[in-house]
């Protein structure tokens, strides 16, 4: 396994959007380096906000709260400038391309857009307009939406970063997509000591996936370690439904509740008997 220096260290971290209560109050997280780690949460608990903060989009206190890779994620902005601190997140699916978080509008090809960043490794390009299948010919804005996704993916992982944090940028793939995308990102870990971060609701092939786990409610870290050492994973091997009792248990709502104490006392989990349990490609709807 390739060395790496520095993983992900937040302590005492304190977050509020402007005029909004506390979102996060000492908040704190450690994710050593060469993980794959899972963001999860609920609508809302936090998961977009933790990781634009990690990747240095919000300032918060000094520079100790936050450290990625032994620096400041929003201070030492060389981090980003490198490509070692990558963030891929939001959507272009409402606009035809974008530059950074700004839209673009024309008609712009796939390799205009993934030809024009420079300094990238032309092997490395070339592997990942072939996991992403991509047409260099498409059209930004006649694609559609997974094809624009995919773009947007390859053009994220052209850079080797060293951290990478994914918001939920799987949702529009096809599953066979989905499947060697997370097997290029085992890779990147594996081979070259890469971390992430990957906050999802799609949990398909995730159980054999991620090496770590993050679980936040409201703005507060619930459990975070070793997948292994998570105790309901070892009876059932089932990420999805061990999350969704996590989900249900904090649920404000007791409809919610209650299904998952009637449903998981009987047969563990409602997917269980569901026509959509057993198929892969029915991840996209989940
Ligand atoms: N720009 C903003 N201004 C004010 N409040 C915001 C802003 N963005 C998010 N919030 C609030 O912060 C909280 C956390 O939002 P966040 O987007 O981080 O949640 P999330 O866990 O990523 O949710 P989801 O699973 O729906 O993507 C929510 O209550 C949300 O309403």
């Amino acid at each position: 396994m390739a060395e790496s220096t520095g993983g992900i260290e937040v302590s005492g971290l304190q977050f509020a959007y402007e005029g909004q209560p506390l979102l996060f109050t000492k908040f704190n997280l450690e994710i050593s380096p060469g993980s794959r780690c899972l963001l999860i949460g609920a609508n809302g608990s936090g998961k977009t906000t933790l990781l634009k903060i990690l990747a240095g989009k919000h300032m918060v206190g000094g520079r100790d709260v936050v450290r990625v890779l032994n620096c400041s994620a929003f201070h030492d902005t060389q981090l980003v400038c490198s490509g070692d601190l990558a963030y891929l997140g939001g959507s272009w699916s409402k606009t035809i391309g974008s530059a950074g978080d700004v839209p673009l509008q024309g008609d712009f090809s796939a390799e205009h857009m993934i030809f024009g960043v420079e300094g990238i490794d032309p092997v490395r390009r070339e592997k990942l307009i072939d996991l992403l299948d991509i047409d260099l010919q498409w059209r930004m804005h006649k694609v559609s939406d997974g094809q624009r996704r995919r773009v947007q993916i390859c053009m994220g992982l052209l850079h080797p970063y060293k951290v990478l944090l994914l918001d939920e940028v799987t949702v529009d793939l096809d599953v066979v997509t989905r499947l060697d995308l997370l097997d290029f990102f085992r890779e990147e870990c594996e081979e070259r000591g890469a971390t992430i971060v990957y906050a999802t609701h799609i949990f398909d092939g995730l159980e054999t996936w991620a090496t770590d786990v993050a679980y936040v409610q409201d703005g507060e870290l619930r459990r975070s370690g070793k997948l292994s050492d998570i105790h309901e994973l070892k009876g059932s091997n089932n990420l999805l439904s061990v999350v969704e009792s996590w989900l249900r248990s904090e649920s404000k709502n007791p409809r919610k509740q209650s299904i998952i104490s009637s449903v998981q006392l009987s047969r563990g989990s409602p997917f269980d008997s569901s026509p959509f349990r057993s198929s892969r490609h029915m991840a996209y709807y989940r």
